[in-house]
């Protein structure tokens, strides 16, 4: 079904659970295939969090392959967790190559703010227009202001909600849709403001859980271009939802990893409709 049906349907948009699971559905169908350009802790998780929610992972990165593939794809997610200068024209590539091909893009700017190196390239990318940019709090703070900020590395030492202000002048300076994870993941176009409120604390005690979110966000984007906010919003959750349904049988970060995975791709109506938790900021 399509999305603009429902919003005519539904005009006030609240209704985001059957906004969310109809993305999925799509999702489901459609298998879109997503390039992701990614570091090398996060690929695993990933791909297989691209292959449970339905989409089709291609970790394709090297600059020689970028003319022939990257057309083909309906989304691309640029991490650059791992950087190193030699990855970043490739992502360079990619992004104008698919922006070009009118098809969206996702930013994951990881540790934007622990060197010069990786917030000069952060802030290069940005200028190549994402369609979402998807940070931790410090992130998004650090990106935001251009500037070296108080960072634990990979890891946020802020609290998304303290990130609202940065997530909207960021929006509003990219023309990009930011969201900012965390106990409660933010979602601005640069004018309104979303919290989905899905997930378990201990998602933060599995590397890459950001990395995961953010190729599954452009996934969404993928199926749901014209509404990214709504895409955003949904992925974030159904990602969450995901990892509270993994906690009730997880004993750890480890088994929680294994168990989010499943319940992603196991997750039914049922669930979304009773857990999913999306309020207007
Ligand atoms: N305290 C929390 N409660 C619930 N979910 C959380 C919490 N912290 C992080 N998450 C979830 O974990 C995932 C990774 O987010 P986060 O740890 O902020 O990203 P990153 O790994 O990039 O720093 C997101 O889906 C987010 O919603
Ligand atoms: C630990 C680490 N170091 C460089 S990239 C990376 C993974 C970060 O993943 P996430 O941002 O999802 O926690
Ligand atoms: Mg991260």
């Amino acid at each position: 079904m399509e999305l603009e049906a429902k919003r005519n349907h539904d005009p006030d948009l609240n209704d985001w659970a059957s906004i969310a699971w109809t993305i999925l559905c799509n999702l489901r169908d459609q298998s879109p295939l997503v390039q992701c350009i990614t570091n090398y802790v996060s690929m695993d998780l990933m791909a297989n969090t691209l292959l449970s929610a339905g989409a089709s992972p291609a970790m394709i990165h090297s600059i020689e392959e970028i003319p022939d593939f990257t057309p083909h794809v309906r989304a691309l997610c640029i991490n650059v967790g791992t950087l190193s200068p030699n990855w970043l024209p490739a992502m360079k590539a990619a992004a104008e190559l698919i922006t070009k091909s009118g098809k969206p893009w996702v930013l994951d700017p990881v540790a934007a703010g622990a060197s010069g190196f990786r917030l000069k390239a952060c802030l290069e990318l940005v200028g190549l227009k994402p369609n979402v940019i998807r940070g931790n709090a410090s992130e998004i703070i650090a990106l935001s202001k251009a500037s070296l900020g108080v960072t634990k590395g990979v890891d946020s030492s802020h609290e998304s909600i303290d990130a609202i202000d940065a997530a909207k002048s960021l929006a509003q300076a990219s023309g990009a849709i930011v969201a900012v994870s965390g106990a409660v993941d933010i979602v601005t176009d640069g004018n309104r403001v979303v919290g989905a409120h899905n997930g378990v604390p201990m998602m933060q005690k599995i590397t890459a859980t950001g990395c995961a979110v953010t190729a599954l966000i452009a996934a969404f984007v993928a199926v749901e271009p014209s509404n990214a906010l709504e895409a955003t919003a949904s992925a974030l959750s159904i990602f969450g939802i995901a990892g509270e349904l993994g906690m009730d049988i997880a004993k750890g970060p480890a088994s929680l990893r294994t168990h989010l995975i499943d319940s992603l791709h196991g997750l039914d109506q049922a669930a979304v409709f009773s857990r999913i938790k999306i309020t207007l900021l």
